[in-house]
């Protein structure tokens, strides 16, 4: 259709945005099939294929928040100090088994079940204690100090949803639930391979022309993190048959084929007219920086990610793609969100309008305020400015240059828990 000079639509490139790529990726699809049932420990990375369902109460007893003494509040003055006889101690898991009855206090430890009468927790550092008494200030409150039985978890309610992915948190839930085993989704195979004539293997001697493969390791440790299974297909050289062979292969035993090098338009980037021929491609170009050239698609079963050769656009098109079509593929509902941030970039940067683009960045505190720099030289094959980032800079299609003093926005690196 003809479009009028001057509309959005005149001036738009064909490339999907960084947003359509995302959704059009995402909403092609759906997670694996599969199941296993594995220990606490075996489910650290792993995706929850069903509820887990509380069965019991975490704390288990109401209990005390601190050190110090249980008392009915009826027996406090409101007024002035109040004497109690302290009649037992309660520790955890040695409760106090009597009664607290009127005039009297129960010693007790943080964790240790509340005694029978006892209603409150008066924290040992304001009360003084002589002889089998304890005098109690004014000014406390009813039920203070208390921690309910299931106020962290309670009995029959959802711990932890089916779609979670356990962190350390998530391994402690299920430990305070005293479950030892979970049902996890099967982990996504994953094949990967680096193309190219011009890459060496390490620990070999460079020829002339030649670089060392560093991108198949990049995603080892990408891949490794997200906590798929590895088949490393090693490198394989710009000739069409080896390709539609890998290809073939790769198809066959895993779920995602992830590729890098050979998208571009250049003699020998065949990735995507073999693509095209055994599977789709659904797109291959996206308006970002890095990574433009990155091909979507299927081959046979598996779904194909092509991503370029330069080594920060790997790891760029891997952060803002890959990883969150991993994941869905994974079993993970609802995705984790970036954690993006707005802070004053303290840097001048030259952008180009109609693209979005990623630049390394390093987010620091500085008087108060969070503050931006870049991380060192941008260029797309410089992988060391990656390592010494902790965010990226995000910079929209429709923003121009950024002046110093201005603000961005970026998105930060590293989740903690
Ligand atoms: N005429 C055009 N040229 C290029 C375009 C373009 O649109 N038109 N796009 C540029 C962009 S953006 C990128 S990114 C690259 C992507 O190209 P390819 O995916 O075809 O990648 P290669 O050409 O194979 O390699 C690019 C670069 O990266 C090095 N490389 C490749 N694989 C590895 C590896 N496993 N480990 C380390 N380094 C690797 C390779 O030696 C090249 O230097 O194309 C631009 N050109
Ligand atoms: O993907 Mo390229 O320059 O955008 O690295």
């Amino acid at each position: 259709m003809e479009q009028k000079p001057g509309s959005p639509r005149a001036t738009r490139s064909p490339n999907l945005t960084a947003a359509e790529a995302r959704r059009a990726i995402l909403e092609r699809l759906a997670p694996v099939s599969g199941w296993e049932r594995v220990n606490v420990r075996g489910a650290l990375g792993r995706v929850l294929a069903e509820d887990v369902i509380a069965p019991c109460n975490v704390p288990a007893h109401d209990n005390s928040a601190m050190d110090g003494y249980a008392v009915r509040f009826t027996d406090l003055d409101a007024a002035g100090e109040t004497t109690l006889s302290v009649v037992g101690t309660a520790f955890a898991g040695k409760p106090f088994s009597g009664m607290v009855g009127a005039g009297q206090a129960v010693r007790i430890m943080t964790g240790a079940p509340i005694p029978q009468g006892a209603d409150t927790i008066v924290v040992q550092e304001v009360t003084r204690s002589d002889q089998g008494k304890v005098f109690i200030p004014a000014g406390q409150r009813a039920g203070q100090n208390l921690r309910r039985a299931g106020e962290d978890l309670a009995l029959g309610s959802v711990a932890l949803p089916s779609g979670k992915r356990c962190g350390p948190a998530e391994l402690g839930v299920v430990a305070s639930l005293g479950i030892a085993e979970v049902t996890v989704r099967r982990r996504l195979r994953v094949a990967f391979f680096s193309t190219g004539d011009e890459l060496a293997s390490i620990g070999k001697p460079l020829a002339p022309g030649e670089v060392y493969d560093s991108n198949r390791y990049t995603l080892f440790g990408a891949l490794s993190r997200l906590g798929c299974e590895l088949l490393d297909m090693g490198v394989v050289r710009d000739d069409p048959a080896a390709l539609e062979a890998a290809f073939r292969e790769a198809a066959c035993s895993a779920d995602v084929i992830l590729t890098s090098g050979g998208v571009s338009v250049g003699e020998a980037d065949f990735i995507r007219e073999l693509v095209n021929r055994l599977g789709e491609v659904a797109f291959w170009k996206i308006d970002i920086k890095p990574g433009r050239p990155m091909a979507f698609g299927r081959v046979g079963d598996a779904w194909l990610f092509g991503l370029p050769g330069n080594p920060v656009a790997v790891l760029v098109t891997f952060y803002q793609f890959v990883q969150d079509a991993l994941l869905a593929l994974s079993g993970v509902s609802p995705l984790p969100e970036a954690v993006m941030l707005d802070a004053i970039c303290r840097d001048t940067i030259r952008k180009q309008a109609g693209r979005r683009e990623f630049l390394r960045g390093r987010l620091t505190l500085t008087d108060g305020r969070q503050t931006v720099q870049l991380a060192g030289a941008q260029g797309s094959g410089i992988l060391r400015s990656m390592s010494e980032a902790n965010c990226f800079i995000v910079l929209a299609e429709d923003r121009g240059d950024v002046t110093a003093g201005e603000a961005v926005q970026v998105q930060v690196f590293d989740g903690l828990v």
